[in-house]
């Protein structure tokens, strides 16, 4: 018997409460990436079926959260992650990240989130991180409008980095609790039409009390497991087309059932 014993059998199981089996709905309608109620059936099937490609295998999301300084990024990773709030400010230095582990539709999938700097003069070591994003959060804090406008700004930094038609993108408006029903109702306004310009998808959460968190979260991993099993089943679909196209082609294939030149044993 192998001795051998690969690195995936040596991880634990994936925490229930990490388990998907339904896409979570998204916030507003208004500003979503997309409104379906479920997971498509192509994807439901493939992951039935078993066809899932790397996803599943060890196909790993980065994720980058990025946004002003004190917006309360890593309060909304650590509140995920960690179950916990600190209520005391500490700047990140460049940047840090998490891996969490997931399991969508029985598929395991895993999400490795990278914390930022918002400060300025942690801005270059940070942005050096930002390649290879699938998703990019941007953060804003409901209560500071500065914030909100310059959300702008980080989505052009961050897309300087990725292929823009490849990134999903999330627009979160933070400490929701600290919000009173007035202020909180005219800057979510402003910020689904932000979303709606930069093709985000809006979410308003509050990392103090723990509202949207897990649900924001949820909703990224299944968008992003998602698009991901779909790219492995387009990819494929042309390699099996790509083989059709080879084994049919004339020069390859000694029974043409071309009119010209048939070989004797087509005859
Ligand atoms: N009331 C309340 N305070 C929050 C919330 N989220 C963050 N804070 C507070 O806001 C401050 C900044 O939070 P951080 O998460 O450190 O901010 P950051 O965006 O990571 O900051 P940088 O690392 O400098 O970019 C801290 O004092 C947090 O306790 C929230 O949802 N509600």
């Amino acid at each position: 018997m192998s001795t051998r014993v690969s690195a995936m059998s040596v991880l634990p199981p994936v925490r229930r409460d990490r388990i998907i089996a339904q896409l979570p709905q998204c916030y507003r309608s208004e500003a979503a990436l997309h409104t379906k109620d479920d997971f498509s059936n192509k994807v439901k099937t493939a992951c039935q079926e078993q066809r899932t490609g790397t996803v599943g295998r060890y196909k790993i999301s980065k994720v980058i959260i990025v946004g002003d300084l004190a917006v309360g990024k890593t309060c909304l990773i650590n509140r995920f992650c960690k179950e916990a709030f600190d209520k005391n400010y500490k700047a990140t230095i460049g940047v840090d990240f998490e891996m969490e582990r997931f399991e969508v539709l029985g598929v395991p999938y895993s999400l490795q989130l990278w914390d930022t700097a918002g400060q300025e003069r942690f801005k270059c070591i940070a942005s050096t991180y930002y390649r290879g994003a699938q998703v990019v959060i941007i953060v804003f804090d409901v209560n500071d409008v500065a914030s909100l406008d310059h959300v702008r700004q980080w989505l052009e930094d961050a897309l300087k980095e990725n292929d823009p038609t490849a990134v999903q993108l999330f627009l979160v408006g933070t400490k929701k609790d600290l919000s009173s029903p007035a202020h909180f109702a005219q800057i979510e306004q402003d910020a689904i039409k932000i979303a709606q310009e930069m093709r985000a998808e809006y979410w308003a959460v509050s990392s103090l009390t723990g509202e949207n968190v897990r649900e924001f979260f949820f909703r990224v991993t299944s968008l992003a497991f998602e698009t991901n099993v779909l790219a492995e089943l387009e990819k494929s679909g042309s390699r099996q087309i790509g083989n059709v196209i080879k084994i049919n082609s004339p020069s390859n294939n000694a029974c043409s059932t071309s009119k010209k030149k048939q070989p004797a044993c087509c005859q």
